[in-house]
């Protein structure tokens, strides 16, 4: 058979299950590339990959997916890598600036705008805007240096009461039943032990691996996790975008 291709998130958040993979007679068996995750939508959309770990807006654009495992990237409340950054108040900002590296967290941003902030803001893709979303490595350590810092995992659980899954690992096809046994053993033996992927990482003042990996992360898709992704996609749905 034809290797399986496959498109990993290239965030720290998503080492553990690289290690996991790497380690395991499965890695014989797929193409793995690592992108962005927005760009791990598209392939996946696109049909360029069979699978990958893709943020859960994008389920919204494909008719036919198959959630494989029992794993993802999420937590319960502040994860400490998504975030709202602002030089004011976020209940005086207007306009609001997306990250292309991101899908579920530019609508999570929305989202909680409009239902808990309780705010009709501008939306940019490009510009300066008063705050803007980040996400990933690229937020490491800088939530004491920014004025203000908005955690999305925290205020989403605040609004919901439910933890959150931002991306899940996902086919456009039917796989074989052997190898996403295979897989989703290769992602536990990962998660199992995040910090193991902790020595060599750029160090950022300010930032601890161990917790972000151990504690504000939080990899497995439970029943709670999955009552959030489907109220995410109806709110989701209803924002005009
Ligand atoms: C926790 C994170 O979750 C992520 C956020 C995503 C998004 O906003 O689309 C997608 C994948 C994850 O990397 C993070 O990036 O820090």
């Amino acid at each position: 058979m034809d290797k399986i291709a496959i498109s990993a998130v290239s965030y720290t958040n998503t080492l553990p299950f690289l290690n996991g993979i790497r380690n395991s007679d499965v890695i014989n068996a797929i193409d793995l590339s690592v992108d962005y995750p927005s760009e791990c939508a598209r392939k996946v959309i696109d049909n360029e990959v069979d699978m990958g770990i893709i943020p859960i807006a994008a389920l919204a654009k494909l008719s036919n997916y198959h959630i494989i495992g029992d794993y993802c990237i999420g937590s319960d409340g502040a994860v400490d890598s998504v975030f709202i950054f602002s030089n004011k108040p976020i209940e005086e900002i207007k306009t609001l600036l997306l990250d292309k590296q991101s899908r579920t967290s530019n609508g999570l941003a929305q989202i909680l705008l409009k239902h808990y902030w309780k705010k009709d803001i501008e939306v940019l893709t490009e510009g300066e805007a008063d705050a803007y979303v980040l996400i990933g490595d690229r937020t490491f350590g800088k939530k004491n240096k920014v004025p203000f810092a908005y955690d999305m995992g925290y205020y989403w659980k605040d609004m919901t009461g439910l933890p959150f899954a931002f991306a899940v690992w996902v086919s456009n096809k039917e796989l074989p039943e052997d190898f996403q046994e295979a897989f989703n053993h290769a992602l536990a033996k990962g998660v199992a032990r995040p910090e193991d992927v902790i020595p060599g990482l750029p160090v950022y003042e300010g930032f601890d691996y161990h917790t972000y990996l151990t504690e504000s992360l939080d990899f497995h898709l439970t029943v709670d996790k999955r009552k959030a992704i489907d109220l995410y996609l109806e709110l989701y749905a209803k924002l005009k975008i």
